[in-house]
């Protein structure tokens, strides 16, 4: 399949999903029209607080949950009318580690591209094993494989059909540094070298930063921002002063617009905004106040600054 169309692997139109209540709990609408794009060959990062409705987008796009009113498009393709289609072009890693127990790596990645009507000449189960380095496990039973080594497998499954779109549900929760470094080489290089769109939900945001191009960010079933992470970054204006003062510094009086804080290090935090007030006129109130400066050091907002902001506006 050769790219779709309008250069997106995802268009997401109005999207609405309302989970129906029972006895207990009312009916939950938990996304309220979202509209959003991914373009083809990204490494997308979808953010949100608990119950932002990522894993409910997610879900949709899997075709793993029914959607109550809106568009999907998936590599082109729409999800209603070219379901087969749609659902070919995208992969997904789950959050759940399930998996059947009394099937080997090899097998369940056989049954898998089974269940996607892979033809056996097109099936690559030793090299999708290699991949995620679980060769030598190729012919060990599920239950005997460390939880690692089942969101390895869980990612070899995901691929087994060759798609051209990658979700992965919260990959890296819980999961140790070595093997989320791993994980996150084996998605570049399916992003580099196979061109391959690769879409993620996680909950560290300093990953996100790491590794995405472009992020949305959502919150309560809509969507509060998209942009490439850079802009996004960009859109803090603040900026920290870090003094180490050569003595322990008393009072001292700042520009408006300059919040001072002590910290427990003897250290002296100024943050301003960069467009109202420049570094100098900051060192120069310290430098009234009479405090010597025997280090400083600047503080950059981060992607967590940027999150806390959108999403803890009330
Ligand atoms: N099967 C369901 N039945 C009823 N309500 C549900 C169901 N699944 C999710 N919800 C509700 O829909 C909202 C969105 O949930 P969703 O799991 O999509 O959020 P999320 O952004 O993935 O959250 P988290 O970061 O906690 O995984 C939440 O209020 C949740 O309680």
């Amino acid at each position: 399949m050769g790219q779709p169309a309008a250069g997106n692997a995802i268009e997401i139109e109005g999207l609405r999903k309302v989970y129906a209540g029972d006895g207990r709990s009312p009916a939950k609408e938990a996304l309220k029209g979202l509209d959003l794009t991914i373009p083809t060959g990204a490494i997308f990062g979808l953010l949100g607080p608990n119950g932002a409705g990522k894993s409910t987008t997610i879900n949709i796009l899997a075709g793993l949950v029914k959607k109550t009113a809106g568009r999907v498009r998936i590599w082109g393709f729409d999800q209603d009318r070219n379901p087969r289609q749609s659902r070919a072009a995208i992969g997904v890693m789950p959050q759940e580690l399930n998996l059947d127990p009394f099937f080997t790596p090899a097998e369940a990645l056989e049954v898998q591209a089974g269940l996607y009507g892979v033809p056996k000449s097109d099936r690559c189960t030793d090299e999708i094993l290699d991949l995620v380095g679980l060769a030598d496990k190729a012919g060990a039973y599920a239950r005997t494989l460390s939880g690692g080594m089942r969101r390895r497998l869980l990612l070899a499954k995901a691929l087994v059909h060759h798609p051209q779109i990658l979700v992965l549900d919260e990959p890296t929760a819980g999961v140790d540094i070595e093997l989320r470094q791993m994980l996150w080489r084996n998605v570049r290089r399916l992003n580099e070298e196979r061109g391959m769109t690769i879409i993620l939900t996680t909950h560290y945001l300093e990953e996100a930063q790491e590794m995405c191009d472009e992020i949305a960010i959502i919150g309560d079933g809509e969507l509060i921002a998209r942009d490439r992470t850079e802009n996004l970054l960009a859109r803090m204006d603040g900026k920290t002063l870090v003094v180490t003062p050569e003595t322990p510094a008393g009072e001292i009086a700042v520009p408006d617009g300059v919040e001072i804080a002590h910290r427990p290090d003897g250290a002296i935090a100024l943050t301003y905004s960069r467009a109202r007030i420049s570094a100098s006129e900051v060192l120069a109130a310290l430098a009234e106040a009479g405090v010597g400066i025997r280090d400083v050091r600047t503080e950059e907002p981060d992607l967590e600054d940027v999150f806390v902001s959108l999403t803890h506006k009330d």
